[in-house]
């Protein structure tokens, strides 16, 4: 027995030592190595690494025509076919060194990227390699027009899973500013504003304001406020960040979520009548369904919500420290209930009021949908619309073809008949809001449909 435990400690320490010998000459094979190593993951706790971003579009960009394999992808079917290069290794050149890039993928399907190079190019990749293949790649980006729109995961599910606080998908909306209906004269004011925004780096660095815009859209349902926000999207060409607040639980999630956004981005908040009440705090039953979404009781440090203070703190001043160019969008169909303090001019720079059908706004949706001009029919349209509150989105539903052939004079005559239906009934009628979670699901809908 005495015999067996003694082989027993004697190979036990001998495999330690082993071991031992081994990792020392791990350290001592790196000490010595002459190359170093720097990693860039795809998250970064639970960020989207926007780096990481930035060296998959240069790496995959560069030099396809010497790449032995190629990946084909269309990524928007109205777009041609993209080529890039499919290997995990690409080796690059840059001011006489040379460099390796290499991509490992770990098993929950996370990827990084390993940049591997000789010591004594050090300070050339750290000081300059590097912003280069940031840069080449943010301008490869920009000139490919992917636009994303993100929508925030809950709160309780950050971190699981390594499930990032931001979700996406590739935006693809046809909106644009001319197919908008609305008084002409407002829509050029509104270009020219968000022209002043986007070409004002110099103008709001010398009067040493932060870089954002904040705008409020209001008006009934179906007046065109989500329309606007995804053509001022496709004029821009900026992303989406469409932020639910019911999601998050007090603010400082809220400023996580915010600051992880990139420049370049429009803020939504939808509805924010239906996220916040009028003292600021969180309606109680949709506080309710968020606290138990994860099937935990909401704690009472959980109903701490996220408060109208803590929004407008916000979009007053972390934001300059933040990054730039950012665009922060309200909506609401109820002007008359927000919060004075949420609507001071300062606070919101615009106000834009989306509202009823007018007959200017009528003559572009005609345009759009039947391609006419003019019509005998419209006179009798024209006075009706005097009389009758009705959203674009009605008369847009009137004026789309109901068969494979557009038949223009049915569908002016159904939109008459509406207008006059809604004047029998109601007199101006004015429609019901749509409730939030039958507005959420349509958008759910789109956005799957589209993906
Ligand atoms: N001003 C408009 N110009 C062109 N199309 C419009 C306009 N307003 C509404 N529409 C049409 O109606 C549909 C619904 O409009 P949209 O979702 O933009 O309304 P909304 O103001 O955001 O309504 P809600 O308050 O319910 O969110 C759009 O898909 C669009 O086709
Ligand atoms: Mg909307």
């Amino acid at each position: 027995n005495h015999l067996r435990i003694a082989i027993k400690e004697f190979l036990i320490s001998t495999i330690q030592q082993l071991s031992f010998v081994q990792r020392f000459s791990d350290r001592f094979i790196n000490f010595f190595s002459p190359y170093v190593e720097i990693s860039f993951s795809q998250y970064e706790d639970y960020q989207f690494n926007h780096a990481f971003a930035a060296i998959e579009t240069y790496l995959g960009a560069k030099a396809t025509d010497k790449a032995k394999h190629l990946r084909a992808s269309q990524v928007k079917e109205s777009k041609g076919l993209v080529l890039k290069r499919d290997e995990t290794k690409v080796r690059d050149e840059y001011e006489g060194g040379t460099v390796w890039w290499e991509m490992e993928t770990d098993s929950t399907g996370y990827r990084t990227f390993k940049l591997t190079f000789h010591r004594r190019s050090r300070d050339i990749v750290t000081d300059s390699y590097i912003k280069y293949v940031f840069e080449e790649g943010k301008s490869i980006q920009a000139k490919s027009k992917q636009m994303k729109l993100f929508t925030n995961n809950p709160s309780s599910h950050w971190g699981t899973s390594k499930k990032s606080f931001w979700r996406y998908i590739d935006f693809e909306h046809p909106a644009s500013f001319h197919t908008l209906a609305m008084d002409p004269k407002k829509k050029e004011e509104i270009l020219n504003d968000l022209a002043a925004f986007s070409n004002g780096k110099e103008y709001y660095k010398k009067i040493g304001k932060a870089w954002k815009r904040g705008y409020l859209l209001h008006g009934p349902p179906g007046t065109g406020k989500s329309t606007m926000i995804a053509a001022m999207a496709n004029h821009l060409n900026y992303s989406i960040y469409d932020l639910e607040l019911t999601a998050i639980r007090n603010n400082s999630e809220l400023r996580k979520l915010l600051t992880a956004t990139s420049s370049k981005s429009i803020i939504v908040i939808e509805d924010i009548d239906c996220s916040l009440d009028l003292t600021g705090k969180r309606k109680k039953e949709k506080n309710l369904m968020t606290s138990r979404e994860d099937g935990e009781q909401g704690t009472e440090e959980d109903k701490s919500f996220v408060t109208l203070s803590g929004l407008l703190n916000f979009i007053d001043g972390i934001w300059s420290a933040c990054g730039q160019e950012r665009i922060i969008i309200f909506t609401t169909n109820h002007f008359e209930k927000l919060d004075p303090a949420l609507i001071r001019r300062g606070r919101m720079d615009m106000h834009i009021e989306l509202s009823y059908c007018s007959f200017e706004a009528f003559k572009i949706l005609a345009k759009n949908y039947l391609d006419f001009d003019t019509h005998p029919l419209f006179k009798k349209i024209e006075s009706l619309l005097k009389e009758t509150k009705i959203a674009p989105a009605d008369v847009a539903e009137n004026l789309m073809k109901k068969n494979t052939e557009i038949d223009a004079d049915g569908s002016l005559k159904d939109l008459i008949q509406a207008l006059e239906g809604k004047k029998k009934i109601h007199g101006a009628q004015v429609d019901e809001p749509k409730d939030k979670y039958t507005k959420k699901f349509y958008k759910a809908f789109c956005m799957s449909s589209k993906a």
